[in-house]
């Protein structure tokens, strides 16, 4: 499969950045950390907006600097789409020209995308005669990203592109960036430091810390094998289901959607049926429960599970980490005090408890 590799070192007084990583050449890879982790210069790395000193990347079979060879190919000539927090539009010129400066900087025989496409993608015709000063955020942040594919990139590189918005403006985005991520088929590096935002985003998950990457891999084995010293964020330790939307049930608010052969209740999203959508259920918001007749709950999500695997020093002193398969692999953390009174043991049949109304960051209908 095609990949992105990438080894950096980076010196800067106080700080440096020593990242390795190799990643799957698509879908969404999310570099999250804290503030001042190195995700920003890891990306500026990627970009060739900064020089590594014995730095190697590339791009599949495309080698954009190997050092040890001499080779670096400056920002020009790597084939990236860039997004940052601001829009960074020229704004003398309309929304309609600022888009056909990346396009036409193209060849037209080396253009992979079509123009009407990604307007319609990304539903800014409406707004091609306007100037950038006349645009919402959330707008101007559309035709950057516009602007952006127009340059027919093997790699779209954001930096925190929704960090700017207001909550209901980042929402409205969301589902643009998910049609992008399901339509084009370009692999996106995406800095982040908002679990909530990458969530319903994020394919292979890149974890960095003090300049070094802590975890990379698929989302839900990062999620589910780090251990508690690299948990930067308590949602870390978690499972994302991609779920389908069922139907709603109007009388009681909740929207039903499928998993596997299963199914689970949520509060009433606004998604239309048949459609996907992807929860992210913390592993403290699962509990375990042995036989099903054995307690009354309020809890409306009951999965059949199986345990996997006891996962000893996952959480807190008092608490451990669980693997169960129900479809696919969740994780649940009880404290050592349930797991000695349940003696739990791999391949045991249990029912894993999920409270419905923590289960989901809401996304917009599209
Ligand atoms: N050009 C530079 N010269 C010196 N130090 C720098 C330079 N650029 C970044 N740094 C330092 O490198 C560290 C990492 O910065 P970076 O912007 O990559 O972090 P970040 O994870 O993107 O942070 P944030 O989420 O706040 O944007 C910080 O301590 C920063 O001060």
């Amino acid at each position: 499969m095609t990949r992105l590799t990438a080894h950096f070192q980076v010196p800067y007084p106080g700080f440096t950045l020593d990242a390795e990583l190799d990643v799957p050449a698509r879908g969404v890879t999310v570099i999250f950390g804290r503030s001042g982790s190195g995700k920003t210069t890891l990306l500026r790395c990627m970009a060739g907006l900064t020089r590594s000193p014995s730095g190697f990347f590339s791009v599949g079979d495309d080698v954009w600097q190997d050092e040890s060879q001499g080779l670096f190919r400056p920002v020009h000539q790597r084939a990236i789409g860039l997004v940052f927090q601001d829009a960074r539009l020229f704004p003398h010129l309309s929304v309609q020209s600022n888009l056909q400066y990346g396009y036409r900087r193209i060849a037209e025989k080396e253009r992979k995308v079509d123009f009407d496409h990604i307007v319609s993608l990304l539903e800014i015709g409406p707004l091609l005669d306007r100037r950038p000063a006349n645009l919402s955020g959330g707008e101007q942040q559309r035709v950057a990203i516009g602007r952006a594919l127009l340059t027919s990139p093997q790699l779209l590189l954001m930096d925190e592109p929704l960090a700017n918005l207001d909550t209901a403006r980042k929402m409205e985005i969301l589902p643009y960036l998910l049609k992008l991520r399901a339509e084009l088929g370009l692999p996106i590096v995406y800095v982040s430091h908002s679990l909530e935002e990458i969530m319903q985003l994020v394919d292979t998950l890149v974890l960095l810390k003090e300049g070094r990457v802590v975890a990379c891999d698929a989302a839900n084995r990062v999620l589910q094998t780090l251990p508690a010293e690299e948990r930067i964020d308590p949602g870390l330790a978690g499972t994302l289901l991609d779920t389908t939307v069922v139907d709603h049930d109007d009388a009681f608010v909740l929207t039903r959607v499928r998993y596997g052969d299963q199914h689970l209740y949520l509060p009433r999203q606004n998604v239309t049926p048949g459609r996907p959508l992807r929860l992210h259920v913390l592993a403290r918001d699962i509990s375990i429960v042995v036989s099903p007749a054995t307690i009354q709950t309020s809890v409306l999500n009951i999965l059949e599970a199986t345990v996997l695997e006891i996962l000893e020093g996952g959480g807190a002193a008092h608490a451990v980490d669980i693997r169960l398969d129900v479809g696919q692999p969740v994780l649940a953390t009880i404290t050592k005090k349930s797991l000695a009174r349940l003696n739990l043991k791999p391949g045991q049949k249990v029912y894993a408890h999920i409270k419905a109304v923590q289960m989901v960051h809401e996304i917009p209908e599209f």
